[in-house]
């Protein structure tokens, strides 16, 4: 049983790093399918697939050996583990034997004896077998620590989302007590203390309907590179419900500025602000719900179409008449009624069975039945024809009415319909104001139109 022991403690030094890389060897094969099935578009528009292919197929040899090499380790312990038991039995009829030869034992003992062997052998076997298990189970969660450690929690949203999970009920009992209950005290008296400084949800949306949006002297740098400074005291002021179109030529900053605006990132320094109010005094989720964004390429899940749109209000119950109002101004109305099931037809993984012109008006009908006070549109480089170029078109210019409107603008009319146009650069706002007092200006925007006017049209 001390050889048992022995071995044991050798098998859990030794097993340690062949579990670690079996896992990161798992991990990477998800790693490499989930990453190109989401760029699915970009590995096919560059033949990336024998690229992507070959990755994975080396991945797979990896897993394949690294499995040959924890096996190998198993059968060892197995082996050894099962050496050392039958050599303990062996000593023990032999030194059993040799006593109840001599007269020294009696036989009904050493057969108890050698029953209890038989029992204690399975028990240490069994508790072996569960330490390689836990072993895996071990090497699997450093994994995780060591992802979650490098993560820096975001109290505003972590407050927000305990607080969500706290009002709204769970299908699941037992997910509940341990969403709900399962934060630490810390993390309680954290939130807590944040909780007491953080404004109402129907402040924020009141705040986001009649104020300007302010950007005052905002320097950033992001997480994983914070030696560079990617906006350098960026001033610009978005005036309530009208159309602020930002241009700048590539790396300028300007999807940064989108990213400040959407909270998916705090400024380093400076501030930005609703009416005043500082946008780290709102929740970010309450946050959330008051501005709208509509990407170039927009994310739709591979359910129906109807379900896409009613995402917009994803906590609410949506009926289907608001579902369809909502595609009829984002003009799509009729190109759902013409689909195979309609507003149930599946749309495909991100929306793959839809053209581009069709996914961007269903996105533009989820902001529409969002009905944020603010939105963030990225507009679409890619070329589309003509009838459906004018369809979108038509939809964004309904869905920006009255709304306090950023627009990362890549056409001429989109500037030249701006109430206003930031010109940005390097970090900072270089020019502002309309389209005709730039041009007059003949500065670095005028020179802009003229080189790209090409691409604008
Ligand atoms: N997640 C990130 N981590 C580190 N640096 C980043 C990140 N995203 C962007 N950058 C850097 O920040 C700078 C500004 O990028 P940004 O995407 O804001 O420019 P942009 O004006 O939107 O460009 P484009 O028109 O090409 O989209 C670039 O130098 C870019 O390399």
């Amino acid at each position: 049983m001390l050889t048992v022991s022995v071995l044991v403690a050798v098998y859990k030094r030794t097993t340690v790093s062949v579990f670690k890389a079996h896992g990161s060897a798992q991990a990477s094969i998800a790693d490499c399918v989930s990453e190109t099935l989401a760029a699915i578009r970009t590995v096919r528009s560059f033949g990336g697939e024998k690229r992507q292919m070959s990755i994975f197929g080396r991945q797979v040899l990896d897993y394949e050996s690294s499995g040959i090499t924890l096996g190998v380790f198993k059968s060892i312990n197995e082996s050894l583990t099962r050496v050392a038991v039958y050599v303990s039995l062996m000593a023990l009829y032999c030194l059993g034997g040799s006593k109840v030869k001599a007269g020294e034992l009696a036989v009904g003992t050493m057969v108890a004896f050698i029953g209890y062997t038989f029992t204690l052998t399975f028990a240490v076997q069994g508790v072996v077998n569960t330490f390689g298990d836990l072993r895996g189970a071990l090497a699997a969660t450093e994994r995780i620590n060591s992802v979650l450690s490098g993560a820096e929690i975001d109290e505003a949203l972590a407050y927000a989302l305990e607080k969500d999970l706290k009002t709204r009920k769970l299908p699941d009992a037992n997910l509940e007590a341990f969403l709900v209950n399962g934060s630490d005290k810390k993390t309680q008296t954290r939130t807590g203390g944040y909780m007491s400084s953080l404004k109402s949800a129907s402040t924020v949306r009141s705040l986001a309907r009649s104020g300007d949006i302010c950007l005052e002297d905002v320097h950033f740098s992001y997480p994983l590179r914070p030696d560079v400074e990617v906006l350098k005291g960026l001033d610009l002021t978005l005036k309530c419900g009208t159309i602020t179109a930002l241009v700048g030529s590539s790396g300028a900053g300007k999807s940064t500025v989108v990213q400040l605006l959407a909270r998916f990132y705090e400024p380093t320094r400076g501030r930005i602000t609703v009416a005043g109010e500082d946008l780290r005094s709102f929740d970010k989720s309450e946050w959330a719900r008051v501005v709208s964004i509509v990407n170039q390429e927009p994310v739709l899940f591979s359910v129906s179409v109807g379900e896409n749109i009613a995402y917009g209000l994803p906590d609410d119950y949506v009926s289907k008449d608001d579902i369809i109002k909502a595609s009829k101004a984002a003009n799509a109305h009729e190109f759902i009624i013409s689909l195979p099931q309609g507003y149930d037809t599946l749309v495909g993984e991100r929306g793959g069975l839809l053209s581009g012109g069709q996914r961007q008006r269903v996105a533009i009908a989820r902001a529409l039945l969002k009905n944020a006070p603010i939105l963030i549109l990225d507009e679409a480089t890619s070329a589309l024809d003509t009838v459906s170029e004018r369809l979108v078109q038509d939809a964004l210019n309904r869905l920006m009415k009255g709304r306090t409107t950023l627009v990362i603008a890549h056409r001429l009319s989109t500037v030249q319909n701006a109430h206003q146009i930031a010109l940005c650069s390097d970090g900072k706002i270089l020019e502002l104001g309309t389209h005709l007092e730039l041009i007059e200006k003949n500065g670095q925007y005028a020179s802009f139109v003229g080189t790209q006017r090409l691409a604008f049209e």
